[in-house]
C-alpha cells in the first residue's frame, strides 16, 4: 500500500500568503547589514548556531533576522516539508514520473530495523548485500582472493559515470587516511579514450580488480570502457577465464550483467528506489569498502543514519537540512542569487563540490512542478566550488568584490588527518589552513569600509578599489575531523537540503529527463562521424550549424 496516485494539480507555492510574507521580509534588509546586525545583538552567533550530529554549524553570517527566519519556517510549513519528508522515509512513490519510492535512507538503516515497502523488507535486502560486500572485501583485502595468475589484488579500478562514479571518487579521496590495507583505487568514467588510456598505463592487470558500476548497465560510456578494459585484461592475462577473477559488477540489472559475462555471484545488487546520485552508500560504494575497509564503511553508513534521524526528528527550527534548504530558497527566489559555492578547507574533500554538482543540479534543475505545470519562480542554483585555500587565489576576488550575490558554505575540520609544522616555528600547517577558513567568512560578512581604508593612509584615488563591501552571506560547517562518519553526515545533510528545496518548489528531485535527448541524438549523429563516405546530402541535414561542424570534423579526420 505504498504506491500513491499521480500528483493532482498542486498549489503554486508562490501564490500563498507565506510566500508573500517572505517576499515582504526582503525590505527588512534594506537599512541594515551583517555588521549592524552583529553590533545590535551580541548573542546573534549563538542564536544562529546549530549542533547536529558531529557538525557545529554557524549560519549567523547569513542575511537573515529572527523575523525572516520565522517567515521562512512558515513557508516550509505551508509547503508541508515535514509531511513530504515522512512520505519519503516511509517509502511512498514520491518519484511520480518514474512511479518509484525514494529510499536512499533505507540504505543506512541499522541492522535489525525493518522497513516494508511494496510488501518487501528492504532493510533486510540492504543488509544481505552489505554482508556480501563485506565478505568479498575481506577476501580481497586479506589476499585470500587472488588474481588469475595467483597475485594478490593491490589496485581496484572503478568504471562508472555520474552517480556511479562521482560518489566513489569523492569518498575514496576523502577517506585517504583510512586506506591502510595497501589497496589503491583508480577510476575511469569518461568515454574520452584519454581517461581509459591513462589508467591502463598505471595498472598491472594481474593484480587489479575491476568494479563495473552502473545502475542500468546500459550506459554507453561505462559499457564502452568496460568492454575495452575487458579486452585489455584478456590480452594481457592471455585467457578469457581471467575475467571471472578480475571483473565484478554493481548494478540493479542482473540480466545485463550476465550478458556482459560476469557471474551474477560476483554482482552486488541495489534497487530502483536508489537514485544514481543518491547511491554512494549502496553497493556503488564497493570500491571505497575495498580501499578503506568494511569497518570504515559501517561508520560511513552510521553517519548518514545519524543525519537522517536528525532530519526526521528535529523540530523545524533546529533542523539543519530544513534551515540550510530554506536559506537556499531565500537567496535564490527572494534575493536573486544564481549560484552557491561550497568551499571545503580540506584537500581530502576536493571532489566534494563536483559530487554536489550532480546531487544538487540533476535533482533541482527542473522547470515544471510535480503536477506538470510550469514553475513561476527560480529553482535550482548553480553549485560550484574548489577547496580552500586554493580557491582564495583564484575566484575569491569575485566573491569579495564582484557584483553577484554568491552565498558560500565553508566546510572545515578541527583536527587534520596528519599535520606538519611550519619551518618558521609559527605552528602547524593545519592551523594555518584554518586561520584562512575563519578569515574568509569574516571578511565576506564584515568587509572593510572606505573610511577604515583611508585611515590607513591609502591614497584617496586608490581607496574605492580597496573597499571590501562585506554583507556577503556564508554558512560555516565545522566538524571535529573528516572521519567516515562525519563524511556520511555531510553527504546526507546535502541530500536532505536538496529534498527540502524540492519540497518547497514542488518539483521532482528524483528524475532526470533532461539528460536523455542529448544521449539519443549522439546515437543518431555517430554514423555521420564514422562513415567512410560522406553522408548523402539531405540525409545528414540536422541543422545548419551541426551539418557544418560535422563537415569540419570529417575533413579534420581525413574523411571524404
Ligand atoms: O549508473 P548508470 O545507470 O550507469 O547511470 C549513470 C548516470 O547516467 C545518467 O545519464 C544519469 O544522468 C545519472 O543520474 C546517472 O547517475
Amino acid at each position: 500500500m505504498n504506491a500513491q496516485p499521480p500528483a493532482a494539480a498542486a498549489t503554486d507555492i508562490s501564490t500563498t500568503p507565506e510566500w508573500d510574507a517572505v517576499g515582504d521580509a526582503v525590505a527588512e534588509l534594506a537599512d541594515t547589514s551583517l555588521r549592524e546586525l552583529f553590533a545590535a545583538d551580541g548573542g546573534r552567533a549563538g542564536k544562529f548556531t546549530i549542533h547536529a550530529c558531529d557538525l557545529h554549524v554557524d549560519f549567523s553570517k547569513n542575511l537573515i533576522t529572527e523575523s525572516i527566519a520565522t517567515k521562512l519556517f512558515a513557508l516550509a510549513k505551508r509547503a508541508d516539508v515535514a509531511g513530504k519528508r515522512d512520505e519519503m522515509f516511509a517509502g511512498r512513490h514520491i518519484n511520480t514520473t518514474e512511479d518509484r519510492a525514494v529510499l536512499h535512507t533505507a540504505l543506512r538503516l541499522p541492522r535489525g530495523e525493518e522497513l516494508s515497502v511494496d510488501g518487501q523488507d528492504v532493510a533486510a535486502d540492504v543488509h544481505a548485500v552489505l554482508a556480501q560486500m563485506r565478505t568479498f572485501a575481506e577476501r580481497v583485502r586479506s589476499g585470500e582472493w587472488k588474481g588469475h595468475t595467483g597475485r594478490d589484488i593491490d589496485t581496484v579500478v572503478g568504471i562508472g559515470i555520474g552517480g556511479s562514479d562521482l560518489g566513489p571518487v569523492m569518498v575514496d579521496k576523502a577517506l585517504r587516511a583510512y586506506q591502510t590495507a595497501g589497496i589503491r583505487a583508480r577510476y575511469v568514467s569518461n568515454v574520452d579514450p584519454a581517461d581509459l588510456t591513462a589508467v591502463l598505463a598505471e595498472i598491472d592487470p594481474a593484480s587489479t580488480l575491476v568494479v563495473i558500476a552502473s545502475k542500468t548497465f546500459t550506459t554507453q560510456e561505462t559499457l564502452t570502457n568496460a568492454h575495452a578494459m575487458r579486452r585489455h585484461f584478456v590480452a594481457e592475462l592471455g585467457d578469457e577465464s581471467a575475467v571471472a577473477k578480475h571483473f565484478v559488477a554493481v548494478s540493479t540489472a542482473a540480466d545485463k550483467v550476465a550478458e556482459f559475462g560476469i557471474d551474477t555471484n560476483h554482482m552486488f545488487e541495489f534497487w530502483d528506489w536508489v537514485g544514481g546520485r543518491y547511491s554512494v552508500d549502496s553497493a556503488i560504494g564497493l570500491t571505497c569498502m575495498l580501499t578503506a575497509g568494511p569497518e570504515a564503511f559501517d561508520e560511513f553508513l552510521a553517519g548518514f543514519h545519524a543525519m537522517d534521524t536528525h532530519f526526521a526528528t528535529a523540530p523545524t527550527r533546529e533542523n539543519l537540512p530544513i534551515i540550510m534548504g530554506l536559506l537556499g530558497v531565500w537567496y535564490s527566489d527572494f534575493l536573486g542569487a544564481q549560484s552557491t559555492a561550497v568551499i571545503p578547507y580540506s584537500e581530502d574533500l576536493s571532489r566534494f563540490p563536483a559530487y554536489l554538482q550532480q546531487l544538487t543540479m540533476e535533482s533541482l534543475g527542473k522547470s515544471v512542478r510535480l503536477d506538470g505545470a510550469d514553475v513561476a519562480y527560480p529553482t535550482g542554483q548553480v553549485w560550484w566550488g574548489e577547496p580552500g585555500t586554493n580557491g582564495q587565489h583564484a575566484f575569491f576576488q569575485l566573491l569579495h568584490q564582484g557584483t553577484q550575490l554568491v552565498p558560500v558554505d565553508f566546510i572545515g575540520f578541527a583536527n587534520p588527518a596528519e599535520d606538519v609544522q611550519t619551518s618558521d616555528g609559527s605552528g602547524s600547517m593545519h592551523d594555518l589552513l584554518m586561520s584562512n577558513f575563519f578569515a574568509q567568512s569574516r571578511v565576506l560578512a564584515f568587509g572593510k569600509t572606505e573610511d577604515e581604508i583611508l585611515a590607513e593612509d591609502v591614497p584617496a584615488d586608490l581607496a574605492p578599489h580597496k573597499v571590501m563591501p562585506g554583507n556577503r552571506p556564508s554558512t560555516t560547517v565545522l566538524a571535529p575531523r573528516l572521519t567516515p562518519g562525519v563524511l556520511g553526515q555531510l553527504i546526507a545533510l546535502y541530500e536532505h537540503i536538496v529534498f527540502v528545496q524540492a519540497a518547497i518548489w514542488g518539483i521532482n528531485a528524483f528524475d532526470q529527463w533532461g539528460v536523455e535527448l542529448g544521449k539519443k541524438q549522439a546515437g543518431q549523429l555517430l554514423p555521420y562521424l564514422t562513415s567512410d563516405a560522406a553522408p548523402t546530402k539531405g540525409a545528414a541535414a540536422f541543422d545548419g550549424s551541426t551539418d557544418a561542424l560535422l563537415a569540419a570534423y570529417r575533413s579534420a579526420r581525413g574523411r571524404s
